[in-house]
């Protein structure tokens, strides 16, 4: 994958496995806020680099639909293979591509010359103070959902405060177990950590399979944050991690509820109108030679999440 190093670009791999091969994922460096003092809510100035394959990525435009932020925030997303880690072929302001390729590391090394670290998406850029603001999604998905309720037409609230606690505590398993424990999976370096992460991911998918049986959504009737976070590793279980990296107790389609849920999710603006599944498939399959060494994208398995669902019956609105 390759990282910067004192400002310029290495092909080497950071060391990211932990005690016992465990897979472990660096923190994120840019953590300021829309709404802070150096950063006011405002159309046109801010902007997001993502990768359409990435889970983390994709929170941010699926907020970025559901608010209603598409005239306020402009996208690029990566486009290309990842010869110098992310690359577009669209660029913006000044960052534009050289011989039809601009580097997310480009980006990076304007705001830290000397930066060392790993470059991932998302990226929350300034255009005014032409620097990063925030390069984390949990962050960022936070943000969106009420730092520009001055400036963007009214849309509903996934961080509701009645469901905050609730929220925050079903976060933290959601990543530990699921949207990082598919990674912890396929990126183990020991069959003693694999197993650990695949019993984890597996019993977290029955607690919540078993959840949603109970509620239309993982906190009753609404769509909040946590859904965002559930779908988009859920969206690509099916097609990716099942496979590729060996999650392959039961597909999400096989599960009474997780399946129906999907679908459900999907089938709403903002959700599956924000899946590039080619894309998606490519950036796995193609991409970590180092789990799939002749990049050979599968074209399987057949998935049609807009097939009908039977959710709707469990608002108790219904
Ligand atoms: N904690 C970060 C993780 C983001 C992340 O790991 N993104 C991956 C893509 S799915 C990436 O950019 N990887 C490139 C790399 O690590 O070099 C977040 O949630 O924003």
């Amino acid at each position: 994958m390759g990282m910067l190093l004192d400002g310029s670009w290495v092909n080497d791999d950071p060391e990211m496995t932990g005690q016992g091969g465990t897979f472990q994922r660096p923190h994120s460096t840019f953590r300021a806020a829309i709404g802070d003092a150096d950063h006011p809510a405002e159309a046109g100035r801010y902007h997001l680099f993502t990768a359409p394959t990435c889970p983390w990525a994709h929170r941010t435009l699926i907020a970025r639909r559901i608010k209603k932020l598409e005239a306020i925030i402009s996208v690029t997303e990566a486009d290309q293979p990842k010869h110098q880690g992310w690359t577009f072929s669209d660029g913006i302001d000044d960052l534009q591509p050289v011989n039809g390729k601009l580097y997310l590391h480009q980006v990076y090394s304007t705001v830290v010359p000397d930066f060392t670290g790993r470059v991932t998406v998302p990226v929350l850029w300034d255009r005014k103070t032409h620097s990063i603001v925030n390069n984390e999604s949990s962050d960022i998905l936070r943000m969106l959902d009420s730092a520009f309720n001055d400036i963007a037409p009214a849309s509903f609230d996934y961080y509701p405060a009645p469901l905050r606690e609730q929220i925050d505590a079903l976060n933290s398993t959601l990543y530990d177990t699921i949207n990082n424990g598919v990674y912890r999976c396929g990126f183990a370096k020991s069959q003693e950590a694999y197993d650990a992460a695949f019993d984890a991911l597996f019993s977290a998918l029955d607690t919540l399979d078993d959840r949603l049986g109970r509620s239309r959504y993982l906190i009753g009737d609404q769509i909040t944050e946590c859904d965002i976070r559930l779908f988009t590793t859920l969206v690509r279980f099916d097609a990716v991690y099942v496979s590729h990296f060996k999650c392959n107790r039961n597909r999400i389609s096989d599960f009474e509820h997780l399946g129906q849920y999907l679908r459900d999710l999907y089938q709403t603006p903002g959700f599956g109108d924000t899946v590039d599944m080619p894309q998606i498939k490519r950036g796995y399959f193609a991409e970590h030679r180092h789990i799939n060494p002749t990049g050979i994208i599968p074209q399987g398995p057949a998935l049609d999440f807009t097939a009908p669902h039977d959710r709707a019956q469990m608002s108790s609105a219904a």
